[in-house]
């Protein structure tokens, strides 16, 4: 076990960053190394928008199926749009959740030749605006301040870490690069079949990204986060903040010395009625290697040395020599009805079945 576990997750103050420079990224460089997550609050997001976007999330699963399915993900190349409950799996388990993915409103520019990965990139599927009016707009307008507040966090990161501001933005995420983001219910336990668990998502480190931002949209427990013993250690969710963690491309670019910690959802306890979280995802560009950077020693030295995980996930080398088709393999297995009907040759190659 390491010299330093955790067993809460800091709350770091943006505000700081500006007002107190050097508190602020002493205690990022803390939250970075030795745990993985942690809030932030003193962002700009205004608590307008989220509220609306909360309302937005609600009403949208709140659609008749029929209506849902209108923009469902097996439309989608680039794994945009609905995926019904049960849909999905974490380490060929079932995942007890509804999903909408939502990415920068970008068309799709792919063709024959170019590198398959690049069908990633693709527009949005939207419901009519009469159907749901304003989810679009909320949708696009939390993705981009989301982003923005991804960018300013990976600045931060790279400083707490003794390299300059940039080292990571420039060279690693592109301006005009399509992020993820998505809008997930997951039902309490009385709304699901007994025989289905308790897994909303199984213990997994966020693959195929940078750094996660979750909003925690309608307060509801369920988020838990694996300490370096394996204990599970509670992320309740705190009024105007955002969770944020790293994950697996950052860590390995950074050699490890930024954890991409291991973490979970819990279905609600019956009674509470369903959770929301909505989770924004930056992502690493899709046709640069990722070589690990020089860190400095006294930075390195400080690398937990064991840490449990039950993810049972390991750090693939794919990953690092192409991001692209790593992700999308991520995709396909993740979302086996969209890949085997888009990607029928690679799911084949990589034994995807349903
Ligand atoms: O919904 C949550 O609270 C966490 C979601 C998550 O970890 C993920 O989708 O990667
Ligand atoms: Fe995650």
């Amino acid at each position: 076990m390491s010299a330093i576990d955790f067993t809460s997750i800091p709350v770091l103050d943006l505000a700081k960053a500006t007002r107190d420079k050097i508190v602020f990224l002493a205690e990022l460089q803390h939250a970075l190394i030795h745990i993985g997550f942690f809030y932030v609050k003193g962002h700009k997001i205004p608590s307008d928008l989220l509220n609306s976007l909360t309302k937005q999330t609600i009403a949208y699963f709140d659609l008749p199926l029929d209506e849902k399915l209108k923009t469902d993900k097996t439309n989608s190349p680039a794994f945009l749009g609905y995926s019904s409950l049960g849909n999905e799996t974490t380490k060929d388990k079932k995942d007890n959740r509804e999903q909408f993915d939502f990415a920068n409103d970008y068309p799709s520019t792919w063709t024959e030749g170019r590198p398959i990965y690049e069908r990633l990139t693709g527009p949005n599927l939207w419901p009519a605006e009469e159907v749901l009016p304003g989810f679009r707009q909320t949708l696009l307008s939390f993705q981009s301040q989301a982003q923005d507040l991804a960018e300013t966090l990976i600045r931060l990161v790279a400083e707490a870490l003794d390299l300059a501001p940039n080292a990571l933005l420039d060279r690693y995420v592109l301006p005009r690069q399509q992020h993820h983001a998505k809008l997930i219910k997951y039902p309490a336990m009385d709304q699901l079949n007994p025989l289905e668990g308790t897994q909303g998502v199984g213990p997994h480190r966020d693959t195929g990204s940078f750094l996660s931002i979750l909003y925690q949209a309608n307060g509801l427990p369920g988020l838990q986060v694996q300490s370096h013993a394996g204990t599970w250690i509670d992320a309740p969710a705190i009024p105007n903040t955002f969770v944020v963690n790293i994950g697996t491309g950052l860590e390995y670019l950074v050699q490890n010395v930024a954890v991409a910690t291991t973490h979970r959802v819990l279905s609600p306890p019956a009674g509470c009625g369903p959770r929301y979280s909505i989770p924004f995802f930056l992502r690493g560009r899709l046709d640069q290697k990722l070589i690990p950077i020089d860190i400095p020693q006294r930075i390195l030295d400080q690398r937990p040395q064991t840490v449990v995980t039950d993810s049972g996930h390991q750090f693939r080398q794919l990953y690092a020599n192409d991001p692209g088709l790593y992700t999308l393999l991520n995709r396909i297995s993740s979302h086996r009805d969209v890949g085997i009907k888009f990607y029928p040759q690679l799911a084949k190659d990589h034994s995807i079945s349903h």
